[in-house]
């Protein structure tokens, strides 16, 4: 379980403080699949970015499992059990996919395991799996195959920011179907993705929308869902939403 308690986050520029985080509290109960929304900017790279380590917070905690690890470093909160997909994934030269699947996953991983995890973000595995993780590769491939790799940890919270952004038509199905089966099958961990998708926000558990650093809206996605729709987009309601709670 992971618990935020009035969890903050600023940064100074020239002129003034920038809260981008404002005393937000939030609970990710263990075997839960829950999709965080809302308005470009609002707040929820940021928010993934201090779960995962990436950035620290001006103020507030982080638990995980009831252990403070607001402190720890992004190396000691992978360890502790937290998997992060960047929304633009890092590119890695001289290392093959298959190289990092394994150091992934973090045991004596076959070709056949590591090809079967490409094979469920959509990847031909014979096509992929030698291949240097290196600007060769599109921005989409880059970004499934980070998936795979947070597959592959198969850690307590995987965290994944929009990782339908810059994948294509056919392959967002084979997306959908690899969430889909994540949440049938989950154990011993939780899931946070950052979409704004409304097809990802269909199988969550629970939706957060985020809105100017604080949580506008929070339940089970049959509460959430039918706000959140009705308009061309989940963003533009959540925009909508926003909009009409600060008028
Ligand atoms: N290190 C930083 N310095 C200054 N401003 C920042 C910093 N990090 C984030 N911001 C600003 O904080 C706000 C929130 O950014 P963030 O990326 O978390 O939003 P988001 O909700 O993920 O947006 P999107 O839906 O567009 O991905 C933005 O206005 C962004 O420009």
């Amino acid at each position: 379980m992971l618990t935020l308690e009035n969890l903050s986050f600023g940064v100074q520029d020239e002129k003034s403080q920038k809260e981008i985080i404002r005393n937000l509290n939030l609970t990710i109960e263990s075997n839960k699949f829950v999709v965080v929304t809302g308005p470009n900017g609002g707040g929820k790279s940021t928010l993934a970015k201090l779960i995962a380590g990436i950035e620290k917070p001006t103020g507030g905690r982080i638990l995980l499992d009831g252990a403070d690890i607001t402190e720890k470093n992004i190396t000691e909160r992978a360890q502790s059990g937290i998997s992060y997909a960047f929304q633009q994934p890092v590119r890695f030269k001289g290392i093959e996919v298959f190289d990092l699947l394994r150091l992934a996953s973090g045991k004596e991983l076959n070709i056949t395991d590591a090809c079967q995890y490409l094979s469920e973000v959509g990847l031909c595995a014979k096509d992929y799996i030698k291949r240097e993780v290196n600007d060769s590769l599109s921005g989409g491939e880059l970004k499934r195959i980070e998936i795979a790799t947070v597959l592959a940890r198969g850690t307590k919270l995987s965290i994944f920011d929009e990782p339908e952004a810059g994948i294509d038509l056919w392959s967002f199905q084979n997306l959908i179907a690899v969430f889909e089966r994540m949440r049938q099958n989950i154990k011993n961990g939780s899931i946070l993705i950052i979409s704004h998708q409304e097809r990802i926000l269909d199988i969550a558990d629970e939706i957060v929308v985020i809105a100017n650093g604080q949580i506008s809206m929070q339940g089970p996605k049959d509460d959430i869902l039918p706000h959140l729709l009705g308009t061309a987009s989940a963003v533009d309601a959540c925009t909508k939403f926003y909009n009409k709670e600060e008028a």
